[in-house]
């Protein structure tokens, strides 16, 4: 049988975005806790200035503390999972090593704005956390995580009632904001939820080790000019404010957004 040459050798690397406190770290410790018995798991934790989501993780008791890795950015989030990713790959790395073949390593962007998203330099697949405690319009407001990562998570559905936030309809705007890509409605309190998360999870590491997974970038793409083709003048602009945006200068632009 001919051997499948697309396929993987290493881990996959699951990113994991979004805004301060939306719930990052207890989603990946849910992950550790509901994963670990069926796949070998690392974590690389990102904060700017500490090692505290590490500590939290391995205070939760979800994996072996050895298997939880912090890098301390210095720097803002993104700048460790878009711009420079060498400690994080690093990191990743020195976890294949040191613990063998390993199958999911979760790495945690510090929590940044609505911009930030992991570069596929770093990771085969992320998701982009945002909580309902943050209003239900956030998801409005777009941005390349909630319209192009693999996956919107809406957090903390649990918390709906009491901020007065029609979860539902959150989830729906998600799907619509992201053309109908993939979207979970989450709660740590939620069995169900849960599930559909682990879920996507599995489906996706079979499609990596498959070789039918390809790795997007998200954005935002750095500015950018097209030539002057129509006499209008060239003009500079950026990808980060729409998810809509098209070009009808470039008959062929490489990137998910065009
Ligand atoms: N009600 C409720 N609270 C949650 C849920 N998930 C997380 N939280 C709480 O939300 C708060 C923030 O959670 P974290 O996991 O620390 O959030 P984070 O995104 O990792 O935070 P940063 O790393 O600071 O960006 C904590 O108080 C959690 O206990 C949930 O499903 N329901």
């Amino acid at each position: 049988m001919p051997e499948n040459t697309t396929a993987p050798t290493r881990a996959m690397r699951l990113g994991v975005a979004g805004p301060v406190g939306t719930g990052k770290s207890s989603l990946i410790a849910t992950l550790c806790r509901a994963l670990s018995g069926e796949l070998r798991l690392g974590v690389i934790t990102n904060d700017i200035y500490t090692d505290e989501d590490a500590r939290y993780l391995k205070s939760a008791g979800v994996l072996d503390p050895e298997r939880i890795r912090p890098v301390e950015t210095g720097a803002c989030p993104h700048t460790a999972i878009r711009d420079d990713v060498t400690a994080n790959l690093l990191a990743a790395e020195d976890l294949e090593a040191d613990f063998g073949s390993l199958d999911l390593v979760i790495i945690e962007s510090g929590g940044d704005n609505l911009t930030a998203t992991f570069s596929p330099a770093l990771v085969d697949a992320q998701l982009f956390v945002l909580d309902v405690a943050g209003g239900g319009d956030v998801v409005r407001k777009g941005g390349p995580g909630i319209a192009r990562a693999d996956l919107l998570v809406i957090n903390k559905t649990d918390l709906g009632p009491y901020v007065g936030v029609d979860v539902e309809r959150m989830a729906r705007e998600g799907r619509e904001a992201r053309r109908g890509g993939s979207v979970v409605a989450l709660s740590r309190h939620d069995e169900e939820s849960i599930r559909m998360l682990t879920g996507w999870v599995r489906d996706t590491l079979a499609r990596y080790r498959a070789g039918d997974h390809t790795p997007v970038d998200p954005g935002p793409m750095a500015p950018h000019s097209h030539a002057d083709r129509d006499g209008k003048g060239g003009h500079t602009h950026t990808h980060a404010d729409s998810a809509t945006h098209t070009h009808d200068q470039a008959p062929a632009h490489a990137g998910p957004s065009a």
